[in-house]
């Protein structure tokens, strides 16, 4: 088995090719990270990339967890049977996972051989907290709804590019560090050898930053605005906060939900988790969180004046348009009512040297009044519906001629020299704010990550505490001898498919009061009584305690083993050929190792005669395994005892009777040392009681050959 620790080509782990290897370094982007989720038994994440299905990505970790822990399902899991019982049980579990994380990293919980008791144990602990911790919080929906928007924190895959800023070093270590850091899928980043090219293509930005100190001391001209900064010290959250802040407002659903989650699990139940990340730091990265949008700006209500700018651009458009269409009507309204009053002298002017200009200017000044009233009343009202500034009035006081013309019309140039006034306002009150942000939130980032990765871990423990909780399971007392002992126990598969599921109490290879422990045992019983049910039961039993979780038993005592074989009822007679395959198939029971064996009904396989004999032939074989416990269900138990001289116990599940309804009333748990035989007895009492006439007397009839009358 290949330790993962000691491996450092993806090829070296058993069941990777060259072609699955090319697939996991693509997708994860380098051999290290791929060798990096495999060893954190992450499915989800291997299942994510393409070409992997989930079954494959589990198959992968489980050979993972064989080379770390010298420990392999299959070699615990022996039978198709035994691995159907343990994916049933993984699959119920599976549906109390919130996330695909946690679904599929349930996957990678197996069962251990005995020499694991450590292991074992460890995990019994681990897990009783989460039952525990389940009954007080699996039913919590605020606490479900946030797990369930928990996932993996991701870079974000798209970048907005700003069209204003830039970066311009002569450093090959600055301009190599910049894109390794990300930085230029925010801004562009160039590398330039002469000052002639640093002008060039500065030109194109309006905020242009160098970086480094040679050209700091030449005279540029004025317009360009350059911005200087020591190369090396300067930070990514500085030189590029919306680089920072993308990572967490692409992740903004599962940070705020992993948040969310830890408060409700600390306040409601005081379990420790996130220990690196104490309450005040949790609040202040909720806090920081609430600041960004998913689009990676700031929030509403973070900064009023960052409101007020926003607002300013999105609504000058209507407030330009609304103040114009009532100027026009007002200076028309004024102008309707207006009566002009010539004097005698002025009219004849008229007729004078300056004729109509003498005119025109005495009616300029009786329109001049009117004008700059509606004029001044329409600047007033853009002020108060966007709220501005003093100096930002400059560009609106320049929007409206002061020559008289109607109808009024704006001055485009001067709208737009207000919206680019507005514009750099925003941007650089924006710069500001986002810089405290991303300084802010770049030192949470690891701590962040590692917040999520420990919330998906806590839920993949929750979901099997609340599936323990919701089934009522108790932890085995776990012992060295092969053997269980289960009392008030029940099929976990029955649970909605029985009306009503009786609880049973059975023991093999332990002693209690009515045993001596003997460890191999025939269960005989009526039809449909439930012997089927209780191999499942004992192999869930087994497959649970050996992966450290609860049992489905009041108590149970479990003797920890390094196999479990399971065989199932065989559909009929076999043909000669699959006749021998099953034969060989049991030759797997000869040896002296640790192990239960289960078998339903062997005898089906041929004829009764020899059944019995092939099954006392197994059965001896077993009985001189003391390392081996084996119950064989089986209608043939006086003629295997007639084939066999050694000390057998048969147990029964009997019928005691017909209920109000006519249905059999079975006592589910077998008694010990008991021959239980099938009922035809019953059938008939429950034919003689749904009949009548003729039909009831005849089936009294043989009833009666039953009690010997
Ligand atoms: N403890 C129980 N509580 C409630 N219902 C049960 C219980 N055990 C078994 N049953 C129900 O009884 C029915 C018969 O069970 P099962 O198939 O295990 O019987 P069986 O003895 O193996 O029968 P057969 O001899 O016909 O194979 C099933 O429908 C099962 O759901």
């Amino acid at each position: 088995m290949t330790h993962l620790l000691d491996v450092d080509s993806l090829l070296e782990l058993p069941g990777i090719g060259e072609k699955i290897s090319g697939k996991l370094i693509e997708h994860f982007g380098s051999e290290e990270s791929a060798l990096e989720v495999l060893r954190k038994h992450d499915v989800a994440s291997l299942s994510s990339v393409p070409g992997i299905s989930e079954k494959y990505a589990i198959s992968l970790i489980h050979e993972v967890i064989a080379g770390e822990e010298g420990v392999s399902i299959e070699e615990f899991l022996r039978t198709q049977e035994a691995y159907s019982v343990y994916e049933k049980i993984i699959g119920l579990i599976r549906s109390y996972a919130h996330t695909p994380y946690s679904r599929a990293k349930i996957s990678t919980f197996i069962p251990y051989p005995s020499k694991r008791a450590d292991r074992i144990k460890a995990i019994q602990a681990e897990i009783e907290d989460y039952v525990t911790l389940a009954n007080t919080l699996k039913d919590d929906a605020e606490l479900n709804a946030a797990l369930k928007k928990v996932r993996h924190l991701k870079e974000p895959s798209k970048a907005v590019k700003s069209r204003d800023r830039a970066i311009f070093t002569d450093s090959k270590e600055d301009y190599e560090k910049l894109v390794r850091d990300g930085v230029d899928r925010y801004l562009d980043v160039y590398f330039i050898e002469s000052m002639g090219e640093l002008v060039d293509i500065a030109k194109g930005y309006s905020q242009p930053l160098v970086l480094g100190s040679r050209f700091a001391a030449t005279d540029f001209p004025d317009d360009m605005g350059f911005e200087f900064m020591e190369g090396g010290a300067a930070e990514t959250w500085w030189l590029a906060p919306e680089a920072v802040i993308a990572f967490f407002a692409a992740n903004k659903e599962p940070i705020e939900a992993s948040l969310r989650a830890i408060k409700i699990i600390r306040e409601r139940s005081g379990h420790v988790i996130c220990s690196q990340l104490d309450d005040a730091k949790i609040s202040e990265l909720s806090q920081e969180m609430a600041r960004i949008t998913p689009e990676g700006e700031l929030e509403m209500g973070v900064d009023p004046e960052v409101d007020r700018l926003k607002g300013v651009l999105d609504r000058h458009g209507e407030a330009f348009k609304a103040a114009l269409k009532k100027a026009n009507a007002d200076l028309h309204e004024r102008m309707e009512n207006n009566t002009v009053t010539l004097k005698g002298s002025q009219l004849l002017g008229m007729f004078g040297e300056k004729g109509e200009a003498g005119l025109k200017s005495m009616l300029e000044k009786e329109v001049a009044r009117a004008y700059s009233a509606v004029i001044n009343e329409a600047k007033e009202s853009i002020k108060a519906q966007l709220a501005l500034k003093p100096f930002e009035m400059q560009y609106v006081d320049m929007m409206f001629s002061d020559d008289i013309v109607y109808p009024i019309e704006l001055n485009y140039r001067a709208v737009d020299s207000f919206k680019s006034a507005i514009n750099r306002q925003l941007s650089k009150r924006s710069l500001d704010l986002k810089r405290g942000c991303a300084k802010r939130l770049s030192k949470l980032k690891t701590a962040c990550m590692e917040m999520v990765r420990e919330v998906l871990e806590f839920d993949t423990y929750f979901a099997i505490g609340s599936f323990a909780a919701d089934y009522g399971l108790n932890m085995p007392a776990i012992s060295d001898k092969a053997g269980i002992s289960i009392s008030s126990a029940y099929n976990i598969f029955l649970r909605g498919r029985a009306k009503k599921v009786e609880p049973v109490s059975y023991a093999v290879g332990i002693k209690t009061k009515d045993t001596k422990g003997e460890r191999v045992v025939i269960l005989s019983g009526v039809n449909s009584g439930g012997k089927t049910t209780m191999l499942d039961l004992l192999a869930q039993v087994v497959i649970l305690s050996h992966m450290g979780f609860p049992v489905p038993a009041e108590s149970a005592e479990v003797g920890l083993v390094d196999e479990l074989m399971y065989f199932s009822k065989s559909k009929g007679t076999l043909t000669a050929g699959a006749f021998e395959a099953t034969i060989k198939s049991f030759s797997s029971v000869i040896g002296k190792s640790r192990k239960v064996v289960l078998v339903d009904e062997l005898e089906s396989i041929t004829e009764p005669g020899a059944s019995a004999k092939i099954i006392a032939g197994i059965l001896e074989t077993l009985h001189e395994n003391e390392n081996s416990i084996a119950v064989f269900v089986s209608h043939l138990a006086e003629q295997i005892l007639e084939n066999t001289k050694c000390g057998i116990r048969v147990d029964g599940i009997e019928a005691k009777g017909l209920d109000a309804n006519l249905n059999l009333i079975v006592d589910r748990s077998p008694r010990y040392n008991y021959l239980a035989r099938s009922t035809p007895e019953l059938i008939v009492e429950r034919l003689t009681r749904a009949s009548d006439g003729d039909e009831k007397l005849f089936y009294q009839k043989l009833l009666g050959k039953f009690k010997g009358l």
